[in-house]
């Protein structure tokens, strides 16, 4: 195995190739985000408009994420069977840890490549009380000293870029925060660990191609393997990862409330590129998810823009941002569908997609 190249020895990996194409994204500066730069917002705006991707720098939190990677690899380290018995489950819950090969990657429903550990943001926030369930002793001994603080810091950034699209949007101050505080949600954080599969053929992924199902994915990646599909081409692309960088994006929530203004890109996992190929592939994301009564609809009668564009895109394009679901609900069918459990063929599989058939016309 080659050695290990780069800065923090636990973490260490040779670096992303420089051989391999990769997709730019604008770089948005939180510090400058935090202090009202208009030049900044706008940035941000342009990526969420556009890609809905983006790495944010000057976020401050890479403390807490070094803390969530040593979780996160602690947790992996348990033997499987202790892992398993705080499974997910087949019923739609999230929280928990997946095994490897029990989420379908695409509607032939081969397997996937990933096992992860994801913790609620109820749990970690009412810490010693348990808002869902119970987690492994490696996320317990530290959830106040590392998850909570990771949590916390990681839900304000993500309300806080969320603020800027709110008043780009035209909403009264506030709405989309209200939206995602004040109620539980299935807000929560996933450490992915993957192992190198020498056998790797493109066509499939390590995890599928989906679009996220909430708001705002605060990502941390250690070695490339992200891609993303990029509107008006044929391909998938590399997002390469940049020390100190996190990578942003939206999901089908904010797709959803804006009536398609904003945009959940198709992305997926795949092992990564060149020399990394060879070591497990790692990766942290704090996803923001709005409360979950809240009803996932776009939000016309609040914002004459979005009323305009949610109208322009059912005329043109016959799309409907009325899901007659709430967020709680939406959520649970798409993890449980993935499930290879409950795979019955394409159509069961489709119970797992939410905005990704936009994505490809
Ligand atoms: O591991 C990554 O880079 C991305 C993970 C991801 O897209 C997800 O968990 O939704
Ligand atoms: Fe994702």
């Amino acid at each position: 195995m080659p050695v290990p190249t780069n800065t923090n020895s636990k973490h260490a990996f040779p670096p992303f190739p420089d051989d391999v194409p990769t997709h730019p994204l604008l770089i948005v500066d939180y510090a400058l985000i935090k202090a009202g730069d208009e030049a900044e917002k706008n940035k941000l705006w342009k990526a969420g408009t556009n890609l809905g991707f983006w790495y944010l720098k000057n976020h401050d939190a890479d403390e807490e994420v070094n803390g969530m990677f040593d979780m996160g690899a602690a947790t992996m380290d348990l033997p499987l069977e202790e892992k398993l018995q705080f499974d997910q489950g087949d019923s739609g819950r999230s929280a928990g840890y997946k095994a490897i090969g029990a989420n379908a990657v695409d509607e032939t429903g081969q397997k996937d490549n990933v096992e992860f550990i994801n913790v609620s943001q109820d749990d970690a926030m009412a810490w010693p009380e348990i808002a869902r369930r119970t987690y492994p002793r490696t996320v317990t001994a530290v959830m106040d000293s590392v998850v909570q603080p990771f949590v916390r810091k990681s839900a304000e950034i993500n309300l806080t870029l969320m603020d800027v699209f709110n008043d780009k949007l035209g909403l009264p101050e506030g709405t989309l925060r209200r939206k995602h505080t004040g109620e539980l949600s299935g807000s929560e954080t996933r450490c992915i660990k993957s192992p190198p599969k020498p056998d790797w053929d493109e066509k499939t992924a390590s995890l599928g191609a989906h679009t996220d199902f909430g708001s705002l994915s605060f990502l941390h990646n250690r070695q490339g393997g992200l891609q993303v599909f990029v509107k008006g081409t044929d391909k998938w692309q590399y997002i390469k990862p940049l020390p100190g960088h996190a990578v942003c994006n939206l999901g089908d929530a904010m797709a959803i409330f804006s009536g398609g203004i904003l945009r959940s890109n198709l992305h997926r996992v795949v092992p990564p590129p060149g020399a990394q190929a060879a070591f497990d592939r790692w990766s942290l994301v704090f996803f923001s998810r709005p409360g979950d009564s809240v009803v996932l609809r776009a939000l016309k009668e609040d914002s004459q823009l979005i009323a305009e564009a949610a109208e322009k895109n059912q005329r043109e394009n016959g799309t409907n941002y009325e899901t007659q679901s709430t967020a709680a609900d939406w959520f649970a069918r798409r993890i449980k569908y993935q499930r290879v459990k409950n795979y019955k063929g394409p159509e069961s599989w489709q119970q797992s997609r939410g905005t990704e058939h936009k994505q490809r016309v």
